[in-house]
């Protein structure tokens, strides 16, 4: 395609009387659905995860935003523009974990399904006191691993993948001293055996071992590192032991089962807090949906109803062989077109041209042609105001031998 200049747009605004609701299309709904989704997700993660400073912080920048919006601000919002790239790399750093995790929850969607997951864990406590005592009782050495709220990927080593139904059997038969799966640690992950065969790190606190050995210092070592809760069975002695924040200490039965209590309970605590009425539980989708409407009248609605004019290429078609255009012939078109703002965003005008079908000469040498109608490339949502030239006059004439 050949080239075609662009006239330095200085848009003329046009009076509208349109409503807005004439104007809204299929697919500004489903725009705002979309960003109403991604607003209630960052809702989500601010209310679990965001420090209060750092919501405080958004707020104020969304305040100054606006206010340098409504202003005219240049320079700031020169700012906003340039600074916003660096604050989203600054923020998929610095919360990549998160969103990471954000990722696996959402891909697991194990948010939709709370009740059964809590049901599941009061029967994971039982099961897996009743493992735990039984390994105590016949000396037989374990290490169950809980994760925290800290993804623990980079901390272990190894292990095989079960995905198994937890069961006190299963578990017996795993830390089982002629199982070949015995070495090393279990991943228990809501409520299922994950993973066996678990290399954990190796503390370097020592003194806190308290005559344990490996085992109790792969414990106490994971625990130094992240937040998870690590049970540990000694072989040796017939405790049960409990890692957790950097610390080692022998739990009695009724402490084990606080604990375990407590680890589930505190992964279960939205799904056991009081029921929510109906009304509370639409706020944050309600306010997401506002939000992303918001954001729809401010930055997409757009009222005026601009024109632009655009220099086109008239693009000659199928010129019979033994005819040629005489020169000067018209080479470029004046297009004004009308739309709203957004929809001059999709128009892509070096793919805008004039296409005139020469065809059958039919012995004629002077044709005329409506250009208007030959436009090819153009939004739907533009209008066409005027194409200057409106016809097309050419000469044709037959081509020397
Ligand atoms: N880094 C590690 N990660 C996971 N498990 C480990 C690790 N190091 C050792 N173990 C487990 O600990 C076992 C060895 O335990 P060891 O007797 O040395 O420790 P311990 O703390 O004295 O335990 P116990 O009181 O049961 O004897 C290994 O067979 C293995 O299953």
């Amino acid at each position: 395609m050949t080239n075609c200049w662009r006239y330095p747009a200085v848009p003329c605004r046009l009076e509208v009387n349109q409503p807005w609701w004439d104007q809204f299309r299929f697919a500004d709904a489903v725009d705002i659905a979309i960003v109403a989704v991604l607003l209630y997700a960052l809702f989500i993660w601010l209310h679990d995860r965001a420090s209060r400073s750092l919501g405080i912080a958004t707020g104020m920048l969304v305040v100054v935003f606006f206010l340098a919006r409504s202003l005219d601000l240049y320079l700031t919002m020169l700012a906003f523009q340039y600074g916003l790239i660096g604050l989203s790399l600054v923020f998929l750093i610095v919360f990549q974990q998160d969103i990471r995790h954000g990722f696996e929850r959402f891909t697991s969607a194990t948010w939709l399904n709370t009740s059964r997951t809590a049901r599941a864990s009061d029967q994971a406590v039982s099961v897996i006191l009743e493992a735990l005592k039984e390994m105590a009782e016949s000396r037989i050495g374990a290490l169950l691993v809980f994760p925290g709220r800290e993804p623990l990927e980079r901390h272990v080593r190894g292990g095989v993948m079960v995905g198994a139904e937890l069961s006190t059997p299963l578990l017996l038969s795993i830390f089982h001293p002629k199982s070949p799966g015995h070495d090393g640690a279990v991943l228990i992950k809501d409520s299922r055996i994950h993973t066996l065969g678990l290399h954990l790190p190796l503390t370097a606190h020592v003194d806190q071992l308290g005559g344990g050995g490996t085992r109790h210092a792969a414990a106490l070592g994971l625990a130094d590192c992240c937040d998870a809760l690590v049970l540990v069975v000694s072989e040796e002695r017939g405790t049960i032991s409990v890692a957790q924040n950097g610390r080692l200490e022998t739990l009695q039965e009724q402490q084990l089962a606080e604990a375990l209590q407590a680890y589930f309970g505190s992964h279960e605590t939205k799904q056991r807090a009081p029921e929510k009425h109906p009304i509370q539980k639409l706020v944050t989708p309600l306010a997401a949906l506002a939000a992303a409407t918001a954001l729809w009248f401010s930055f997409a609605y757009h009222t005026d109803t601009i024109e632009r004019t655009f220099v086109v290429p008239i693009e000659y078609r199928n010129v019979p062989e033994q005819w040629e255009i005489e020169e000067p012939k018209p080479k470029y078109a004046e297009v004004t077109l009308s739309g709203s703002d957004p929809a001059f965003k999709l128009l892509d005008p070096t793919n805008v041209a004039v296409s005139l079908e020469i065809g059958d000469v039919n012995g004629g040498r002077v044709f005329r042609w409506n250009t208007e109608s030959n436009l090819s490339n153009m939004v739907t949502e533009l209008e066409i105001q005027r194409v200057v030239p409106e016809t097309v006059t050419v000469a044709l004439r037959e081509k020397q031998p």
